[in-house]
């Protein structure tokens, strides 16, 4: 709600957030925070109405202006979405929850294992989800805690689009915003032309081949936006075909061997295309009856990989006259996307990882356990 007077807590709440009294010899840490679009707490449309309410109400996303959208989101959409959202839910949830959320906690502790190893220097990782749990700004409390006064903000997105990774940014900011002492920050943009990621999905694909066997056309299946947002000047999709001709090249496909398409439309707005679903329906009239489908815009398997493309869209290829469709899996912890996404961060953390940096960590570590065990001693 828009607040239009000045209310008591204007004058008596603290602009910031209490901070823990500065101190002189705190180990400089760095953190490193892998986001996701994030998911709902359970598979049903109890859960599922809060997670859309955040979701759809963010201006990114939904760019109508606030008092034409807000009720529309309220009275209709947040009625009728959430049962049927949740269905789709229930029929990919696992032992372990949301697909989505255990990818990208995996991610994040593989990654860490990773660095450690590489690096041996005591980076703090960890992920967050844009919408949901754990939230952008609890970790970020979490990294200033721990003494992270620089923050390396990594949205998974290989391509860079306002209504996933500016939003992450927005998140990130609308954070920062509440601190005394703020961290440095950094923000990834974009990864959809990195050769580590490129040649993780070129992997990808090739493995599963070998395993499965092959079809005779590769569709390449990308999260859609409203076609408004391209012509407004947003580069996810010259960011999707870029990947889409990289990953081709990589595997050696010629331009009639594989299609980029577009899927998970919201609303009834134009969004971009050819629509993955139209493709899925024309491809065997033009006598691809074998096909496999990657997604390279997710890096984990989720809602819109495995209920949309895996269960949806098979159906579609298949009643109209396909007889095998391959889903190849997204790269979740795959070795190869792992060791990618260190080298993307070691990039993006330059100057930042000096050897004289980690060697003032160590002292300063080494100082604080010093410090830790003298209190110890003294309580004995
Ligand atoms: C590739 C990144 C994504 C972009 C860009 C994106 C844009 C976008 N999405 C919606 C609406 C919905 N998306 C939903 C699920 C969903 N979206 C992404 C990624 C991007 N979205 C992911 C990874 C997921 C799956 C989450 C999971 O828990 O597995 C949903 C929710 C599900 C449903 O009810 O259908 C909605 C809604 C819009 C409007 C939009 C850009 C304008
Ligand atoms: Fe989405
Ligand atoms: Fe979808």
């Amino acid at each position: 709600m828009q607040r239009s007077a000045l209310s008591l807590t204007d004058f008596t709440m603290p602009r910031f957030l209490p901070e823990p009294s500065y101190k002189h010899d705190q180990p400089p840490r760095i953190g490193v925070l892998l986001v996701n679009l994030g998911t709902p707490a359970a598979p049903t449309a109890a859960a599922l109405k809060p997670y859309l309410r955040e979701f759809l109400s963010d201006p990114r996303v939904v760019e109508i202006p606030r008092l034409l959208w807000q009720p529309i989101l309220r009275g209709i959409i947040l009625n009728t979405r959430p049962k049927k959202s949740a269905l789709k839910y229930a029929s990919i949830w696992g032992k372990e929850g949301s697909p989505l959320q255990m990818w990208t906690a995996k991610q994040g502790s593989l990654l860490k294992g990773y660095l450690g190893e590489q690096l041996q220097a005591p980076l703090v990782v960890n992920y967050a989800m844009r919408y949901g749990q754990p939230s952008v700004a609890s970790r970020l409390d979490e990294m200033k805690a721990a003494g992270c006064d620089r923050i390396l903000v990594v949205p998974l997105y290989p391509q860079y689009a306002a209504s996933s990774t500016a939003s992450v940014g927005d998140a990130v900011f609308a954070q920062l915003r509440r601190y005394r002492n703020q961290p440095a920050v950094r923000t990834v943009h974009h990864f959809h032309d990195d050769p580590g990621y490129i040649a993780a999905l070129a992997q990808s694909v090739r493995e599963y081949w070998q395993m499965n066997g092959r079809g005779q056309h590769l569709l390449m299946s990308f999260h859609g936006i409203p076609r408004r947002s391209l012509d407004l000047g947003d580069p996810y999709h010259c960011h999707c075909l870029k990947t889409g001709r990289l990953l081709a090249e990589a595997l050696g496909l010629s331009a009639d061997q594989y299609t980029v398409a577009f899927q998970s439309r919201f609303g009834r707005a134009e969004w971009l295309k050819p629509y993955t679903s139209d493709v899925l329906s024309t491809l065997p009239r033009k006598n691809v009856r074998e096909l496999d489908v990657i997604c390279p815009g997710f890096v984990a398997d989720c809602l819109e990989t495995l209920e949309e493309i895996a269960m949806e869209g098979k159906q579609t290829f298949l009643s109209a006259g396909g007889t095998g469709f391959r889903y190849i899996p997204c790269m979740n912890d795959r070795p190869a996307w792992i060791h990618a996404l260190a080298g993307l961060v070691t990039r993006e953390l330059s100057g930042w990882l000096t050897p004289g940096w980690q060697a003032e960590t160590a002292l300063a570590e080494a100082r604080e356990s010093q410090q830790r065990a003298r209190a110890r001693g003294h309580q004995n």
